[in-house]
């Protein structure tokens, strides 16, 4: 079991500093609206045994520390509101950035159930802690005001009181400590959890028709780990409700033996023990309530560990990628080279890792080019290359004779609009501030889908269609982004044979007559000869290049 890192008390100060003035404030607020709270105690214990009775200037007094009370605490609670919101929308901006300028390998590495699980119940559990502050501090301030009027009234008393915390405090510390390993395994299996939600949803259709796994899926998968989520935090908070009850009992403990001690010797002033007796009675209240936020605390110490080891994973986010800016891309493609470069995965544990190259390649300005081979020759490693997904480990890339780095890679992906095997099908047509071009339709129409889809405002009005038919909407987005290079990752896989046959003989040279430059990965061998080169990889390499222009 991992321990809380060094970095969840950093990540925390680092959210809070925006907010310094305002934290400061709520707490000092707070404080005052505590310590209005012990002076108004010790002016009712006060009048409870004056001889003078209720003089106007305790009425006064008694009122004036009502207000203050009051005034202060709406007002500290008003800050930690206004703190505890912002922290969780910068949270929530902070991971997405990194999330959006994460180089590609490692949020392929992280995988979404780790993802989603930080992004949500990590943020909420921070949430929880963020408006729980200022009212810890109000407490707090309430513990120690009263424990000072304790120390005015009577030293022995206080001490007492004293030795009543440091056991009491002992009994939390041991508590926590059990606790917390709980909390930390619980929190671990909302991963496996997410994981198995994103099998139910993702593997729908699968789990209807197979039974066992079905039952399997459920038995052991969700049913196991929520029961085991629950059982976990039920004997971790139970642990926290255990110690929280024996402190309760300590007060009453501490308060019996006051009594005794004034039975004891009864010449003790009877004005310390009821005063005594009122503020334990009183204090039971906050010093119960910082007990009970503990597993809050500890709750929260395990999300911003999950935090930070996120920041962490995305802390080198790619040099130069522009969230907010517009970059200049270059507008003209001569020439795309693929100089000498390599490529490799990390290793996975009882396998080789994969090794693309020395791959050499060169593309020119409106050519169509065809990258064929086996499944898992490294086809779509060669082009995520080629877009600039993945930087090179060796070798460069080159366009128009230029290299390309990391300055100019965000600028250089410009150029490609790409259909992935495993696509994204956004329902917005075109991104940024670009016009629709008029003839959306018209595209649908050449699409054949034009009576399943319009573009109202500058989305699909449904992308609940059939799987090629989504494909084809992909193929529209790419179509009016109007990029100088297209590149489509088995595209055709999905369409039945007339629309492939359109596809390869029709739209692609459509096309090329644009001056687009395309290239295809593609298994459709009857198309091959449509290729101004024909590329075939095989295990990681080029084995042969057939240029026929
Ligand atoms: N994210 C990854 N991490 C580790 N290894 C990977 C990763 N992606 C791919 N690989 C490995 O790289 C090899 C090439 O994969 P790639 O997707 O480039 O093949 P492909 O030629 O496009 O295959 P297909 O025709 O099946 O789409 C595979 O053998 C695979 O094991």
């Amino acid at each position: 079991m991992t321990q809380p890192a060094p970095g969840a008390i950093g990540e925390l100060l680092a959210l809070l500093k925006p907010f310094r003035l305002i934290v400061a404030t709520s707490i000092v607020l707070g404080m005052i609206g505590g310590l209005s709270v012990t002076v108004l105690l010790a002016t009712i214990n006060n009048a409870l045994h004056s001889p003078d009775g209720l003089t106007q200037n305790v009425v006064a007094l008694f009122g004036g520390l009502c207000l203050l009370a009051l005034g202060s605490s709406i007002c500290s609670d008003i800050g930690s509101n206004y703190v505890g919101q912002h922290i969780i929308a910068k949270l929530r901006k902070t991971l997405g950035e990194k999330v959006l300028s994460a180089p590609i390998e490692q949020i392929e590495r992280y995988r979404s159930h780790r993802l989603i699980p930080v992004l949500t119940h990590d943020v909420d559990t921070i949430s929880d802690f963020a408006f729980a502050f200022a009212p810890l501090a109000i407490s707090l301030t309430v513990t120690l005001g009263c424990m000072g009027y304790l120390a005015l009234l009577s030293w022995p008393m206080f001490l007492m009181m004293v030795v009543a915390i440091a056991i009491g405090t002992g009994i939390q510390f041991y508590a926590q400590g059990k606790g917390i390993q709980g909390f930390m395994a619980a929190r671990d299996a909302e991963d496996e959890l997410q994981k198995h939600y994103n099998a139910i949803a993702g593997g729908a259709k699968e789990l209807r028709i197979h039974r066992p796994r079905r039952q399997r899926m459920f038995d052991a998968g969700i049913k196991g780990t929520a029961d085991f989520i629950c059982n976990t935090q039920v004997r971790s908070i139970n642990t926290f409700v255990i110690a929280k009850t024996l402190g309760s009992m300590l007060f009453f403990v501490v308060i019996g033996l006051a009594l005794a001690l004034q039975s004891l010797w009864p010449s003790a002033d009877k004005a310390v023990t009821s005063g005594f007796v009122l503020v334990l009675l009183y204090m039971k209240g906050p010093i119960e309530h910082l007990v009970g936020t503990l597993p809050i605390v500890s709750r929260a110490r395990i999300a911003f560990r999950r935090i930070a080891e996120l920041s962490g994973k995305f802390s080198s986010p790619e040099p130069h990628l522009l969230l907010n800016e517009q970059g200049t891309p270059p507008s003209v493609v001569e020439r795309l080279q693929l100089d000498n470069v390599s490529y490799a995965f990390p290793a996975v544990p009882g396998s080789e890792a994969f090794r693309l190259g020395p791959v050499n390649l060169s593309i020119e300005q409106g050519e169509i080019i065809f990258i064929v081979g086996e499944n898992g020759c490294g086809k779509t490693t060669l082009i995520k290359l080629l877009l600039g997904l993945y930087a090179p480990q060796q070798g460069s890339i080159l366009l128009n004779g230029q290299a390309i780095d990391a300055q100019n890679r965000d600028d250089y992906r410009q150029l490609f609009t790409t259909i992935f095997a495993d696509y994204y099908l956004f329902d917005d047509v075109v991104q940024g501030d670009q016009q629709i071009p008029e003839d959306a339709n018209t595209y649908l129409q050449r699409l054949e889908i034009a009576h399943k889809v319009s573009v109202t405002d500058g989305r699909f009005t449904t992308t609940d269609l059939s799987t090629g038919q989504r494909k084809r909407l992909a193929l529209i987005n790419a179509w009016l982004e109007e990029r100088p290079v297209l590149v489509f990752d088995e595209w055709a896989a999905d369409q039945d044979p007339t629309f492939r046959r359109i596809f390869y003989t029709e739209l692609l040279p459509d096309l090329k007559r644009l001056g687009k430059t395309i290239i295809v990965i593609s298994h459709d061998d009857r198309y091959f000869d449509l290729a101004d080169q024909l590329v075939r990889m095989e295990s990681g390499r080029v084995v042969t290049e057939r240029t026929t222009v």
